[in-house]
C-alpha cells in the first residue's frame, strides 16, 4: 500500500546530443558522404531524362536557347540568365517527377481528388517556369536574331 503512495521518479528522456547529426531512422538508405549524394543525384537525372518526355524538351529547348545565345555573342549576364531560367525549368520538371512518384506511392491507381490537386499544380509550377522562360528567351534573343537577318 505504502509503495504505491510513493510516486515513482519521472522517466528520463535521452535527447540526442546534436539531432541534425542523427541519422534519418526512417529511411532505407542515407547518402553517407559528398560522392554519393551526387551519385543519386545523377540517377535522378538519368531517370528523368529517360522517362519524362517534358523533361527531354526542356532540356532540348535550354540546349538551343544556350546555343544560339552563344552564337549571337549575347552578353555573359544574358547567358547566364538563359542557363538559369532553362535550369530551372528542368529542375522544377525533376519536382513533378518527384511528386508524381510520391502521390503514386500513396494512393497508387486509385483516383483521388487530392491526389489530382497535388499533380495538376505541379504540373502548372513547370507550365508558369516554362513560359516565362520562354518570354525571357524570347526578350534575350529575338533582338540580336532580327538584327542578324
Ligand atoms: N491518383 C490520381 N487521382 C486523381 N487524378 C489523378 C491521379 N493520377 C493522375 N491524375 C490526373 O491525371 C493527370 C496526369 O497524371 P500524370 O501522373 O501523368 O501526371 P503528369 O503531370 O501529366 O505527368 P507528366 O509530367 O509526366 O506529363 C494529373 O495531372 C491528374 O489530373
Amino acid at each position: 500500500m505504502t509503495e504505491k503512495l510513493i510516486a515513482s521518479p519521472p522517466p528520463v528522456l535521452k535527447r540526442p546530443s546534436r539531432p541534425y547529426r542523427e541519422p534519418r531512422e526512417r529511411a532505407y538508405k542515407v547518402a553517407h558522404n559528398l560522392l554519393v549524394s551526387f551519385r543519386y543525384a545523377g540517377a535522378g537525372l538519368v531517370y528523368a531524362f529517360f522517362t519524362q518526355r517534358n523533361f527531354r524538351i526542356h532540356a532540348l529547348v535550354g540546349t538551343l536557347a544556350m546555343s544560339l545565345g552563344l552564337l549571337l555573342e549575347v552578353s555573359n549576364v544574358e547567358l547566364a540568365v538563359i542557363a538559369l531560367t532553362s535550369a530551372l525549368v528542368m529542375a522544377m520538371e525533376l519536382i513533378n517527377t518527384a511528386l508524381e512518384a510520391v502521390v503514386d506511392l500513396t494512393v497508387g491507381s486509385d483516383f483521388h481528388e487530392l491526389a489530382k490537386i497535388a499533380k495538376d499544380c505541379a504540373a502548372a509550377a513547370v507550365l508558369m517556369l516554362a513560359i516565362a522562360a520562354l518570354t525571357i528567351a524570347g526578350f534575350l534573343l529575338l533582338p540580336p536574331l532580327l538584327n542578324d537577318l
